[in-house]
């Protein structure tokens, strides 16, 4: 099913490392201590699925807060204070970067095991990924060299490139594999990343429930939904 396809498309957190589970431990420590230093109701982890997961990191905050309707600054750069949605930001990532750098992580093994299929066809590889964390997952993850292409976080700020759910970011992958997005098939993990991939016309949208839920991630727009990418191998097989 998926073997006749020109480009893949994979999204990082949780569609190739377990990062997701960084990523969220680290918005829900930096998020608990934000609303407790207001008073307000505690942090809850279904925000993390109907606000940040798969957004940019400061489009994440500002819709988190839009959602709980506290308003506030936006803040200058480098700025590391819980009063602005740039210090709310960059507290978050020194969370996120302190375990990386400290853990390390390793993919899951299932999409390893994809990954490893679709080079042994010569297929053609990119990451799609709202994060500006990409590069640093990659080469700690010891997977940089399996992608032609890498748009993340980094590249769409360079190039104006619209974050998902906005399909640009993998309309660019798609165009530097030397697909047409019809040919490509999308991994994704996020609601945010599958309306994204389904808004771009993908060939087919892969939808990989690490949390998001199965229900949630067809009504984004997911041609199907699985627990994990190696369940595709098996269907090949
Ligand atoms: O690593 P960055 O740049 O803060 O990116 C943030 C986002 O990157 C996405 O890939 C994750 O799915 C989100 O959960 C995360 O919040």
């Amino acid at each position: 099913m998926i073997d006749s396809y020109n480009a893949y498309l994979f999204d990082l957190d949780g569609v190739i490392t377990p990062t997701v589970e960084l990523h969220r431990r680290a918005w829900a420590e930096t998020f608990d201590a934000f609303f407790a230093s207001r008073g307000l109701p505690p942090y809850h982890e279904e925000e993390y699925f109907a606000s940040l997961d798969g957004r940019n990191r400061f489009e994440g905050v500002r819709a988190l807060l839009a959602a709980r309707g506290v308003a506030l600054p936006e803040g200058v750069p480098g700025e590391t204070g819980l009063d602005s949605v740039i210090g709310i930001g960059n507290r978050k990532n020194a969370a996120f970067t302190e375990v990386l750098e400290r853990d390390g992580i390793a993919p899951y093994p299932g999409s390893l095991r994809l990954l490893d299929r679709l080079a042994s066809q010569g297929a053609r590889l990119a990451v799609v990924s709202s994060s500006r964390n990409a590069e640093a997952v990659l080469r700690a993850a010891g997977l940089r060299e399996r992608f032609l292409a890498v748009v993340d976080g980094v590249v769409a700020e360079r190039e104006g490139l619209a974050g998902k759910p906005a399909p640009d970011t993998f309309v660019r992958a798609a165009a530097l594999l030397g697909a047409a997005p019809s040919e490509a098939v999308v991994f994704e993990d996020a609601a945010s990343g599958v309306a994204a991939a389904r808004a771009g016309g993908f060939g087919l949208v892969v939808g990989v429930d690490r949390g998001a839920g199965p229900a949630a991630l067809l009504a984004a727009g997911a041609d199907r939904a699985v627990p994990d990418l190696a369940e595709l191998l098996e269907e090949d097989a």
